[in-house]
């Protein structure tokens, strides 16, 4: 088990009123697993990939990584998981517009000490595996949606995470630039056993996944085919 999630609670007050987003979920995922997460808009989707990946604290319950119960308030044991051992991937990227493709994706690299001509290196490796070398000295304004999707999941797997949380990642695409993200996703799980957390509202991107979790009203269930098609999300 790489990661699991026992009970988490989560809840937020505006002004008066306080909703109850997460409140007692389930979760568990293997090395090297591929996971969907879907569920309507505002079911809580971001604040569980939030908590999953450290980003955010629960109310209530645990979070093990590796069989290894997560401290919430021990900041530095969280940075540490989430530098090492964690990719994240969002809907718009999160890329730095003033350096260029390849210094984005150097990024974590010299972040973590790595000599630049090494983190060169190993940018350019991944440049070459996602058939983008050509853009290495572009700024991040001059590529497509596609394309900057590729150079952030190439920084999100910089430091060869165990585990790549991606939240709405083909959100911001057209059909054919997600396609190509989602092969991507599909060819890293393969090639280094990256193990896939993807909060998605495409249905057949998350039947891409080898399981499929359905959040709602506070709830997680893993859903086979037939119940996704029967409660009709
Ligand atoms: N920091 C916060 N303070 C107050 N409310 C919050 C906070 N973060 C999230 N919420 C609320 O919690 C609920 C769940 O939000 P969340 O972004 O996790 O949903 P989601 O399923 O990812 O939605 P979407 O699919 O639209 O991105 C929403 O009602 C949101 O307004």
């Amino acid at each position: 088990m790489l990661l699991r999630a026992h009970q988490i609670k989560k809840g937020f007050s505006n002004g008066k009123k306080r909703i109850e987003v997460l409140k007692g979920i389930n979760f568990e995922v293997n090395k090297g697993e591929k996971i969907a997460i879907l569920g309507p808009s505002g079911s809580g989707k971001t604040t569980l990939l939030n908590i999953l990946g450290t980003l955010e604290r629960p109310d209530s319950g645990e979070v093990f990584w590796e069989e290894k119960v997560l401290n919430f308030r021990d900041e530095r044991e969280l940075s540490f998981i989430r530098r090492k051992k964690m990719g994240f991937v969002f809907q718009f990227y999160h890329l730095m517009p003033e350096l260029n493709v390849l210094e984005n994706i150097m990024l974590p690299g010299l972040m973590e000490g790595l000599p630049r001509k090494e983190a060169q290196k190993r940018g350019e490796e991944l440049l070459k595996r996602l058939k983008l070398s050509e853009k290495a000295w572009q700024r991040i304004y001059t590529l497509s949606g596609g394309e900057r999707q590729k150079v952030a999941i190439a920084r999100a797997i910089f430091l060869s995470p165990k585990i790549l949380f991606a939240d709405e990642p083909t959100g911001n695409l057209d059909a054919e630039s997600a396609k190509e993200v989602v092969q991507l996703f599909l060819e890293l799980n393969q090639e280094l056993s990256l193990t896939l957390v993807v909060v998605t509202h495409n249905l057949e991107i998350a039947k891409k996944m080898d399981r499929i979790y359905l959040l709602k009203e506070g709830f997680l269930v893993e859903y086979s085919e037939t119940s996704l098609r029967e409660s009709g999300d």
